[in-house]
């Protein structure tokens, strides 16, 4: 058993101070009674160290706190570890955070985090970056995709920087004192579970993955160390396994999805008047994930000639374009002139309802896209994928019938037209395999599942106190 050493030693340890930080509800054995006690009393209040929350606003919520937990089991707090290199992990943070407060309420407390960003140093403080760059020059992150994916190479380079920024690593971990750990993505499994090794932390913090690519995902996400990993397809799942995972380590539930999309229950046509978009005329949703990635200016400019019916003079449908983070792309489709009605947009924060408003999408093989789509029953016309990660969501989508696959800006200009006018039933067709294909339910599986095994960390927890008094 671990023992706390008193805590008024002017030499604490950090791994006793995240000790008393994160195990104040602990029975630990301690040399000290009156130190026991006051730990027990800060367990009940929730009382943490104020200092530090309240320089993060959580001061008010404390006090909330402290009053509903007298006699009640305490909050639990839950760090969800991203980064915005693209903008799925985010939203699959954002999902998980919201389910949990649609299930559980005030029972866990939610933080989103890039602690490396926040804590560390280069290259870990400056991943959105440098994603951004490799990303652009394909050939590059082709190589460092498929280059790092022996264990060896990513487990020796992640250990060495686990090893160069532990401290700080450890301090941005603990700063949250976290009873659960997810991490939603591929390079925050070894850092985080490695010092949590270093710490004696294993089997007092829950440590599970999400894995947030659907079909060729890099080997990083899969760790031995974790609880749970989070598969979002059979596909990966057997991955997991390949790499050796156990079976009771792996879940399919599907990939984690913002609960606005499946309990948006407004009909397309309020949605369209909400969003100010012409309610007659079939309407085509054209991205590139959150950066704005992908053929979409060309493809914007060769739909506006195709969806224009140049002998009746007026167009068979309209297009709405979302740009995401890329200003560039947004102002040069803003000062374009177009035959037909058209929306540009910047990053919006309710996908839901400009997916709703659509008839059918086009966007890069971007998984959170795709899942979202899949969901409000879009067709998808994908026109683009990142080598490695994203190129195994092609088949998944086309050989699913729920969509298809082409980098032509001119074939894609010529698919919307026939869905919107002879080919309509292809179209109907390809939404029913959406539909069958979405996976609504999967986040609050997720949290459910994880919920479980709180409940079951709490009952051990529960029989180490009565066996240790
Ligand atoms: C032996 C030859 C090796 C050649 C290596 C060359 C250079 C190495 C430099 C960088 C390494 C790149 C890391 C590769 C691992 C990638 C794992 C992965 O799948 O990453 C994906 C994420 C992005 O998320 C995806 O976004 C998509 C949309 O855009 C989509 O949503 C998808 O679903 C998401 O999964 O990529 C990253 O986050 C990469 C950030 C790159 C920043 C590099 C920082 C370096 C820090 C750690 C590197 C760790 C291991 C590399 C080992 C290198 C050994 C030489
Ligand atoms: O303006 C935008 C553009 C994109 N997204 C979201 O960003 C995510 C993009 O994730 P995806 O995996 O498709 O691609 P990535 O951006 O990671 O390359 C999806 O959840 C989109 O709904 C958004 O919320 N607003």
């Amino acid at each position: 058993m671990m023992k706390v050493a008193s805590p008024r030693a002017q030499d604490d340890s950090i791994t006793q101070k995240v000790f008393r930080r994160v195990y104040s509800n602990f029975s630990f054995s301690t040399v000290d009674d009156d130190y026991n006690h006051n730990r027990r009393r800060r367990s009940r209040s929730g009382d943490y160290g104020k200092e530090s929350l309240s320089k993060r606003g959580f001061e008010e919520k404390e006090q909330v706190m402290e009053m509903e937990q007298m006699g009640a089991e305490r909050i639990k707090t839950v760090l969800i570890l991203m980064s915005d290199t693209g903008g799925g992990h985010r939203a699959s943070a954002e999902a998980i955070r919201d389910a949990f407060n649609i299930q559980f309420g005030d029972d866990y407390r939610i933080i989103i985090k890039d602690v490396w960003k926040e804590y560390t140093g280069w290259p870990l403080n400056d991943m959105e970056r440098q994603y951004k760059f490799m990303v652009k020059h394909v050939g590059l992150w082709s190589v460092a995709f498929h280059g790092t994916s022996p264990k060896w190479i990513h487990r020796s380079y992640l250990s060495a920087l686990a090893a160069y920024y532990a401290k700080q690593i450890e301090a941005g971990l603990m700063e949250y004192k976290p009873d659960i750990i997810i991490s939603v993505h591929p390079l925050m499994q070894h850092i985080p579970l490695w010092v949590m090794k270093r710490q004696g932390l294993q089997k007092k913090v829950i440590f599970v993955t999400v894995i947030t690519d659907l079909n060729t995902c890099h080997r990083t996400w899969f760790h031995h160390g974790v609880s749970r990993c989070y598969c979002p397809s059979k596909e990966v799942a057997k991955r997991a396994l390949v790499d050796g995972l156990g079976d009771s380590q792996i879940r399919v539930f599907g990939l984690p999805v913002r609960p606005s999309f499946p309990r948006t229950i407004i009909g397309k046509d309020d949605l369209r008047k909400e969003l100010e978009i012409d309610s007659n005329l079939p309407a085509v949703l054209l991205m590139g994930g959150g950066e704005g990635m992908g053929p979409v200016q060309k493809t914007a400019q060769t739909l506006g000639d195709s969806l224009y019916d140049s002998k009746e003079r007026k167009p068979i449908g309209q297009l709405i374009v979302i740009c995401g983070r890329n200003k560039t792309l947004a102002s040069a489709l803003a000062s374009h002139e177009w035959k037909i009605p058209i929306k540009v947009r910047g990053f919006e924060t309710q996908m839901e309802k400009w997916m709703g408003a659509c008839d059918c999408i086009i966007t890069k093989a971007g998984p959170g896209t795709i899942a979202e789509a899949l969901i409000c029953g879009l067709p998808i016309i994908l026109n683009d994928y990142i080598p490695g990660q994203e190129k195994g969501n092609v088949p998944y989508v086309v050989d699913n019938g729920a969509g298809i696959f082409t980098r032509s800006p001119k074939e894609t200009a010529k698919t919307v037209a026939g869905w919107f006018s002879s080919k309509k039933n292809e179209l109907y067709k390809m939404s029913e395999n959406a539909l069958k294909l979405a996976q609504p339910e999967a986040v609050f599986d997720i949290v459910k599942d994880i919920h479980h095994l709180s409940q079951q960390q709490q009952k051990r927890i529960q029989l180490y106190n009565d066996y240790s008094y």
